[in-house]
């Protein structure tokens, strides 16, 4: 029998599974149906793989510029934190989209701020969460996300494709993050996404290189977009990217430790 270490990503799971088993005792799924559907009138999808593809095809940096306010490997990034100015800052200075933590327990995160953020902003958002569950993909659309994440390292299969089929139902874009050659097997086969993000940090070990990127790319078919996800710090790092024809960045920390996220945005990428 193979023993499971318990990684943090591991523990991440475990509690998600809790907290949202605590959920679906508050919110019926029905009553999530009913907010998303609502959603779809008052708060429509707004675009995400668009938006990025628009910015590539103008010979741009497509950056989704993220909204953290801790994480379990750095800890508190930020501390004054407000997720509607830190998205006015961002799209001022360029961001294609946004990316907003959601989960509590392990990242400082909440719904509001996601709904914070998009209401402050014209910006397509995505739900940055651990999506082990539909009920978290409804409640996605019900606070209004314009795309989901899925995780391969915690999904088989069966679920990748169900979670991305109901995703697209409800209008939202999916990214698809992988960090190593089976998961990138799993995503392409299991999932239509054309956003697919190669995370350089391993959710198990934090370890972190940018080299993932460049081994993972190969495999990736022409017609995805490759979004390189975390560890971008220095100016070079995204001049080594762009040498590399990946022109989609997902960057979260160097922002987050600015005092002014978008001022640094700007600064790495312009
Ligand atoms: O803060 P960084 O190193 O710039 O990374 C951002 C983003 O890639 C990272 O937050 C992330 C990538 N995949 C995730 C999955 C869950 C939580 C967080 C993440």
């Amino acid at each position: 029998m193979q023993v499971e270490i318990p990684t943090i990503l591991r523990k991440i799971v475990a509690r998600k599974f809790e907290e949202i088993e605590a959920r679906k005792g508050q919110t019926s799924y029905a009553n999530l149906e009913v907010a998303a559907s609502v959603a779809n009138v008052h708060n429509a999808p707004r675009g995400f793989a668009q938006a990025l593809r628009n910015k590539v095809a103008a010979g741009k940096a497509g950056v989704i510029a993220e909204i953290k306010k801790a994480s379990p490997s750095k800890g508190v990034l930020r501390e004054s934190f407000s997720p509607a100015q830190i998205a006015r800052s961002y799209e001022q200075h360029g961001a294609a989209c946004l990316s907003v933590l959601t989960d509590q327990d392990f990242f400082m995160g909440h719904e509001d701020y996601l709904v914070e953020a998009r209401n402050a902003c014209k910006l397509p958002v995505i739900r940055k969460d651990f999506m082990v569950d539909e009920y978290q993909i409804m409640e996605a659309r019900a606070i209004g996300a314009d795309c989901i994440l899925l995780i391969a390292a915690c999904l088989d299969g069966a679920q990748l494709k169900a979670f991305d089929a109901l995703a697209r139902e409800l209008g939202m874009d999916v990214l698809v993050e992988v960090h190593n050659k089976a998961e990138l097997d799993l995503a392409l086969e299991h999932t239509q996404t054309e956003l697919l993000g190669i995370n350089n940090r391993d959710l198990h070990t934090f370890d972190l290189s940018l080299d993932h990127t460049f081994e993972l790319m190969k495999g990736v078919p022409d017609d995805r977009l490759i979004v390189t996800e975390s560890g971008i710090h220095t100016r070079d790092d995204v001049a080594l990217m762009r040498k590399n024809e990946i022109h989609a960045f997902l960057v979260g920390e160097a922002f987050m430790k600015a005092q002014n996220p978008g001022e640094k945005l700007a600064e790495l990428f312009e």
